[in-house]
């Protein structure tokens, strides 16, 4: 397959950044996936990067796009200033010559906009160059707003995380825009760590085992998924090391009767099976029916055996609470959560979150708590875990938990290194190299 021309690739990224913009932001990566499937390596790659670098840097390339041409990006239609901030991101934050970058974007637009709206955009464009938007961010007096407009976040956002994580405030934020490594799991159920060490090897991969989850893989340099060792043969899941960590703290055993609520598509049931080598009983307890069928085929690709998956709401469905009943050695709720420890893996998240989806969130994460509660066996342990950097998804339902009169049980096992408190973590990607995540730990 030959590469595309510079234009095409431009005319992508742009239909994706319109098509995002349009579903405000809900929705990213399948329309990533659907524009770049077909194309060859190195043209997917390159519209992935720019793409995703636009919808990073939003706001500060709207901010500069105001200061430096006076044209007000919310004032023009979705195309045109997509148009312009993906100029802007390529001028600003890659190494492409301004007269490529802004020629190609050109001759996109006019694809999709005409001639004249094009002749728009060549001209505001043109004085984006050399436009010293450090310097321009700098005046900016606040010094939240200053950092919100800096590293592009809503500035609600960054006072809520400025009062709970203080001073790593701005490592935070850095870490946030950073593009996430690609991790892996190695399927013990298919495959032997060292054997399939062995084959990345044999096959001119670079990888680094991690640390101390020594099932996790980061694999090194830019590498299509499909070109790695049994992609078919699921001797893999593609999964961050924070995501495990969720299955390693239940501290699955085999024969245990495990139920993993908000289970879909399936990333730590097949971690719990693979933890037991299958020898256990998951209840895979999901709402959403499309999303359980991805769990049926992750099962089915990873070999995981004796999985119920139960299409249900625990929180309201009083027949499954009767029928299971104290009947649980170990319940994980990976519960629905805001998702802001995971916006550099989903960067369309920095636009599509509020105070009031935390709120809704919390709640819906309390009521899953007291009905799972019920359903745990006397002695039996309860994970929670939740992607999401707020307190209101987190931390706050310590309470909760010792409302329910269960026992605290202290992350023993990790404490030389994360950084536990007793039986709370949190982890960070600018501390611990993985997505941001809240673990709390308890049993009856
Ligand atoms: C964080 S995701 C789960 C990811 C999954 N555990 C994994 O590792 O692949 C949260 C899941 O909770 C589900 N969910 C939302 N509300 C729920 C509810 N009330 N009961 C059960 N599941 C729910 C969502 O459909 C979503 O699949």
């Amino acid at each position: 397959m030959t590469t595309l021309t510079g234009w095409k690739t431009r005319f992508l990224a742009l239909k994706i950044l319109i098509f995002t913009e349009r579903e405000n932001f809900k929705r990213f990566k399948p329309f990533l996936d659907k524009y770049t499937k077909d194309l060859p390596p190195l043209d997917r790659a390159f519209v992935r990067e720019i793409a995703s670098g636009t919808v990073r840097f939003l706001r500060l390339l709207d901010f500069s796009i105001e200061k430096a041409t006076g044209k007000n990006p919310a004032k023009q239609k979705i195309p045109t200033r997509n148009a312009l901030r993906l100029t802007a991101y390529q001028l600003f934050f890659t190494g492409i010559p301004p007269y490529a970058a802004i020629n190609e974007t050109v001759e996109a637009f006019k694809r999709i906009a005409g001639k004249k709206a094009a002749g728009f955009i060549n001209a505001v464009s043109k004085k984006l160059i050399n436009f010293d938007y450090k310097s321009a961010v700098n005046e900016i007096r606040d010094p939240i707003e200053r950092l919100a407009v800096f590293h592009s976040f809503e500035t609600w956002m960054v006072k809520r995380w400025h009062n709970f994580y203080g001073q790593n405030l701005e490592r935070l934020l850095e870490s946030l825009n950073e593009v996430a490594p690609l991790y892996l799991r190695v399927n013990a159920l298919k495959i032997n760590v060292g054997e399939f060490l062995k084959l990345l090897e044999d096959k001119g991969f670079g990888f680094e085992q991690h640390p101390f989850l020594k099932e996790m893989v980061r694999i090194k340099g830019r590498v299509a998924v499909e070109e790695l060792p049994g992609y078919e043969s699921g001797f893999f899941y593609i999964q961050d090391p924070a995501s495990y960590l969720a299955a390693y703290l239940l501290q699955p055993k085999p024969g245990e009767r495990i139920l993993d609520v908000g289970a879909a598509p399936g990333g730590k049931t097949t971690a719990i099976a693979a933890l037991t080598g299958n020898e256990m009983e998951i209840y895979a307890v999901d709402v959403s029916k499309s999303r359980m069928e991805l769990l049926k085929e992750n099962c089915k690709k990873l070999g995981v055996k004796n999985v119920k998956p139960v299409i249900t709401d625990i929180s309201k469905d009083r027949s499954f609470i009767e029928k299971h009943k104290n009947s649980f050695d170990r319940i994980l709720i990976d519960a629905p959560c805001s998702a802001t420890g995971v916006i550099r893996r989903h960067p369309e998240g920095k636009w599509n979150k509020s105070l009031s989806l935390i709120k809704t969130n919390a709640s819906i994460q309390r009521e899953l708590i007291k009905s799972a509660v019920k359903l745990l066996k006397p002695g039996g342990v309860l994970l929670f875990s939740v992607c999401s950097l707020e307190k209101e998804e987190g931390e706050a339902h310590v309470a909760l938990f010792k409302n329910l009169n269960l026992k605290p049980q202290p992350f023993e096992e990790v404490k030389n290194f994360l950084y536990p408190d007793s039986n709370v973590l949190r982890v960070f990607p600018y501390r611990d190299g993985m997505d941001g995540f809240f673990y709390t730990r308890w049993n009856v």
